[in-house]
């Protein structure tokens, strides 16, 4: 890319899925704008360029809006191939399994979390924590796979799926407090605690990634609404 290159983050400083973004274009070292939104109040800006779900992030790219946090990153890695490091891997097999493990983040991690925080009765609380424990053992598995012994999932370097989990930490480190369990601990899970030491020392995820004690507060706030958006 080059000449009058526009890019531009409509996001909100808590959401997790705008961190997502926020690392990969940092990794990539790419400047852009951030315009924080307010759901509340939803903008034109962010109405006219997400109308189907009328969600953040959306990244305006020379004024062409993409939607949702994993087609953005596919997106920045594909538009900006030559610049910075390759987030997906090269190999198309290594490719797929990065892709499977990000969806599996997102459709297996993230609804039993919001049950655990939202849950009105201890049955369900339980529940949703028993599927977070059980989703985080399997993620424990898939990152010996995928990192063959190097610090990250994308091996010497992070990649797709340690930005897409990434992107999530703040949330998942204010777990104990909200949801009444950590997800990581040493005996169940000793490669990812590893991976949180790592990952949240990244210049990246210091840029990207909110206050864990501003955000658990803010959550409290929000504990209704996601419980709505549970059931949407
Ligand atoms: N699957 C979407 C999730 C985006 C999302 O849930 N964004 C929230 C903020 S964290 C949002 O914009 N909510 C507004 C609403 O639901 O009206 C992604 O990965 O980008």
């Amino acid at each position: 890319m080059d000449g009058e290159d526009e890019l531009k983050l409509l996001g909100t400083w808590a959401s997790p899925w705008a961190a997502r973004v926020k690392i990969a274009l940092h990794l990539k070292g790419l400047s852009y704008e951030f315009v924080e939104q307010d759901l509340d109040n939803k903008s034109d800006l962010l109405l006219t360029s997400n109308p189907v779900h009328k969600k953040v992030p959306v990244l305006i790219h020379n004024g062409k809006p993409i939607c949702e946090s994993v087609v953005i990153l596919e997106y920045i890695d594909e538009a900006y191939g030559s610049t910075g490091p390759s987030l997906l891997p090269t190999d198309p097999y290594e490719r797929a399994i990065a892709r499977f493990w990000v969806d599996y983040i997102d459709q297996k991690l993230v609804i039993p979390w919001k049950v655990a925080f939202t849950a009105d009765g201890e049955e369900e609380k339980t529940e949703g924590i028993k599927q977070i424990l059980a989703v985080v053992q399997t993620l424990e598995g898939a990152l010996k796979e995928c990192s063959k012994g190097k610090p990250f999932f994308g091996g010497d370097s992070v990649g797709y799926v340690d930005i897409a989990l990434g992107g999530l930490l703040a949330f998942l480190q204010g777990t104990e407090e909200l949801c009444g369990t950590k997800p990581f601990d040493i005996a169940n899970t000793p490669l990812l605690l590893a991976w949180v030491e790592r990952f949240i020392v990244l210049d990246a995820a210091k840029v990207a990634l909110p206050d864990v004690t501003k955000l658990v507060e803010f959550a409290k706030t929000k504990r209704v609404e996601m419980a709505l958006s549970i059931k949407k």
